[in-house]
Formats: C-alpha cells, structure tokens, sequence
C-alpha cells in the first residue's frame, strides 16, 4: 500500500486480541502530522489497547502501524515516539529519584553507557520546571503522589524530544491547575509540529483540548477534524449504552 505524505501514524487493518478474543476490529486510521488528537469511548473500547499496539508493546493479530510518512516502524524510529503510560500502570517502587527518571528520557539519544552531558543535565531542569516539578529533583519517585508522578513520567517524555507522543489518560487524578498545565504543555508541542496522542474521557474539554478526534468503540466509528465529526450522531453510535453520560454532552 502507498503511504500518504505528511501523516505521523497510519494504521493499516489493525485487529488486536487478548487471548484469542479480538478486542479492536480492522481498525484504519490516519493521524495527520501537528495534530493534538484524542481518543475517546466509553470503558473498554479498546483506547489503552489501541495505544500499545500501535506503540509495538502489544502484537496484533492482522495490521500494520507506519510512522512519518511510511520512514518506518516503531522499532527503527523509537526515539522519536515518546508514550506516558497510565498513571496506575507503572510500578513506582523501583529506586530512582525523580531527575533519574526525567534523564531517561534522553537515554534514547544518548545510549545507555553513555553518561548524561551537561546539556541533559539542563535539559532535565527545564523540562521538570515545565510541569512544576523543579524543586523535586532529588525526591524519590515513590514518594510522591499520584498526580506529581504523572508529572514526571510528562517531563520524560518531553526530555525525550520526540515527534509523536502517546499519552494515556494524562489528566487522570491530576487537580484542575496540573490539567492547565499539562493542556498548555500539549499546545506548545503542537506549536513546535509535534503529533499528541491522548487517550481522554472527558467529552466537555475535547473542543477545548484537541483539534483532531477519534472515537472509538471496538471499532473506529469516525476520525477526523473535531468540528466535523464530534457530533451527536457519532457520540451515541460511541456510547449507545452510556445515555448518562451523553446526556452531559448532548
Ligand atoms: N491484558 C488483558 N487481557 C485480557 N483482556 C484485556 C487485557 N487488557 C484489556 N483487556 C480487555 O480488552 C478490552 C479493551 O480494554 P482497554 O483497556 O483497551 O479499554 P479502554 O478503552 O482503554 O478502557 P478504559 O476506558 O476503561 O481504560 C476490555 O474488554 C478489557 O477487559
């Protein structure tokens, strides 16, 4: 298949399954480059799913993910996609203290064995001050809270200076301050052309928040530019059995 220009992921016929059982159908998309997109739909449709597999973290059963324009897959442009897992998913117990984490996200670019240079030093300071997080340098990551380390795993991903990011329910558990400024993170980094990919559930901010939208529920039901196609008629083809929660919106 002929890869269109200017998309930073395309995925192609993609079906996913846990244990024999499809959880995503022959899902088709094409996310253009310098959107801040997201992904809704109610509990279980598959949004986490369809993160890891297109970030490789989970093998589909038919389907293909491209990235930026078809240069190649998640293995040889790893670097340039950066992922914030949900908050609850990772385990904060391992010993590392908030400036270590942030410096993992420059290992992509730097290797391993390489030790950090001043400039990652630098950069590690100034993505922790992006988030709020500057006076925590030296705390361990287990100590803090549940929307500080959401944070952190932020400045990560931004210390890893990608091109496309992935970010799974970043406003979870996070208070009504932190989700300005994680907003007015996502905004810059679609001023600098960068692609955001966030899975969110809360239908009010999506026109606020994101100038592209998928909806999803086990199958794509549309994707596209967020004044087209978050519309009513799409919401309840999404929700059909979460009318409580349409009647917020609609
Ligand atoms: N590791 C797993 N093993 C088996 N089934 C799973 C696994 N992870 C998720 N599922 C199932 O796959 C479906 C999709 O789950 P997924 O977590 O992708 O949904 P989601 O849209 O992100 O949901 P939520 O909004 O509740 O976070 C659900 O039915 C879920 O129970």
């Amino acid at each position: 298949m002929k890869i269109q220009q200017n998309y930073a992921v395309e995925v192609e016929d993609l079906t996913v399954a846990y244990d024999a059982k499809p959880v995503l159908w022959d899902i088709d998309l094409k996310i253009p480059k310098g959107k801040l997109m997201a992904v809704i739909g109610p509990n279980g449709a598959g949004k986490t799913t369809l993160i890891k597999a297109m970030l490789g973290l989970l093998k589909p059963v038919t389907g293909a993910v491209h990235f930026l324009d078809g240069n190649g897959g998640i293995r040889t442009l790893k670097n340039q996609i950066g992922y914030v897992p949900q908050s609850g998913s990772v385990d904060w117990d391992f010993p590392a203290t908030v400036q270590d984490v942030v410096l993992m996200g420059c290992y992509g670019k730097l290797g391993w064995i390489r030790r950090p240079r001043k400039s990652d030093i630098e950069l590690t300071k100034q993505t922790l001050a992006k988030v709020g997080m500057q006076d925590y340098a030296s705390r361990q990551i287990s100590q803090l809270s549940g929307g500080q380390q959401q944070r952190v795993f932020l400045a990560r991903a931004l210390a890893q200076e990608a091109e496309v990011y992935f970010m799974d329910e970043p406003f979870k558990g996070v208070d009504a301050q932190t989700e300005k400024a994680i907003v007015a993170l996502l905004k810059e980094l679609k001023d600098q052309g960068k692609t955001v990919v966030v899975v969110h559930h809360d239908l009010q901010t999506v026109p606020d928040y994101f100038d592209w939208v998928t909806l999803i529920n086990l199958r794509v039901v549309a994707s596209g530019p967020v004044e087209e196609v978050f519309h009513e008629e799409n919401l309840k083809k999404t929700y059909h059995n979460c009318a409580a929660l349409l009647r917020s919106v609609v």
